[in-house]
């Protein structure tokens, strides 16, 4: 066993002839949230796929390296993609719940998974999660309306439900606030602070400001390095390496 909730080692990701990734090592821990800042193109977003194989999908990209989590390889031929991603769940940046109720979007993952043993159990698992996600208030009464019928903010939650019900052990955020407004942010940004005592969470930012606010590591990439990483505040405030230095002082990027 390891310390680490996920180790990646020597991680090199092509999409045909580009190389996104190179030479990326990186241990993430548990119960912390995790920030990848870096200009627009350096790579965060492909990385933060590299975490739940959310790069299988992409026909031209290739991963090289391994990625462990709680010390097994997720890229091993044995490891189920579908499986993975329900203990590695991830919330994008645009909301994109499904095209069905309230509940039944929340209800979906639960049940492919064969997580609960009735509808007793599952409504259960749906309620724990709305509840989690800050949604349960405001979705109690109209479970059977559909997802898309809410606020962006709303929907976005509701996205964090649908992933966190399948209780997941990290949880990846693809710039999770870039289409909420800073009230709908600002319930997100406490949410997430909420759910790292459940599990790790790794969240890509364009906002430094949300990452000070968020996250106790912070990884910053440049062209496809991971430059430096370390505690947040030693980042912001005192960082090792210039390329950092000019990124959080606005000279790059
Ligand atoms: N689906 C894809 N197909 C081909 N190339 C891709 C794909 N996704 C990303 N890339 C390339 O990989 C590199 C890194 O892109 P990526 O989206 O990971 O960066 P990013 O740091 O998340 O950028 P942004 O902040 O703008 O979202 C870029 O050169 C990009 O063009």
């Amino acid at each position: 066993m390891t310390d680490y909730k996920i180790s990646a080692k020597d991680v090199q990701v092509y999409y045909g002839d580009n190389h996104a990734i190179k030479d990326v090592n990186v241990d993430i821990e548990d119960k912390t949230v995790t920030a990848f800042i870096g200009p627009s193109g350096c790579g965060k977003s492909t990385f933060l796929r590299c975490l739940n194989r959310m790069n299988d999908t992409i026909d031209i990209c290739r991963v090289e390296g391994d990625i462990l989590l709680d010390g097994e390889d997720i890229y091993d031929p044995s490891v189920d993609p579908v499986q993975l991603r329900a203990k590695v769940g991830m919330v994008f940046q645009k909301p994109n719940p499904f095209p069905k109720s309230i509940y039944d979007n929340v209800a979906y993952g639960p049940k492919i998974h064969g997580l609960a043993r009735n509808k007793i159990e599952l409504d259960e698992i749906v309620e724990k999660s709305l509840r989690k996600a800050a949604l349960w208030t405001e979705a109690k009464d109209r479970l059977h309306a559909p997802g898309t019928g809410l606020s962006g903010g709303q929907q976005q939650r509701l996205c964090i439900a649908r992933a966190i019900a399948t209780a997941p052990e990290v949880l990846l955020m693809d710039e999770p606030c870039s289409a909420l407004d800073p009230i709908a942010t600002a319930q997100v940004e406490e949410l997430i602070d909420e759910l790292r005592q459940s599990f790790s969470v790794v969240i890509v930012t364009h906002s430094m400001q949300q990452a000070a606010r968020v996250s106790q590591k912070t990884a910053f990439f440049h062209l496809g390095n991971l430059v430096e990483f370390d505690e947040t505040d030693k980042i912001f405030t005192n960082p090792e390496d210039p390329r950092t230095e000019s990124y959080i002082s606005g000279r790059i990027g």
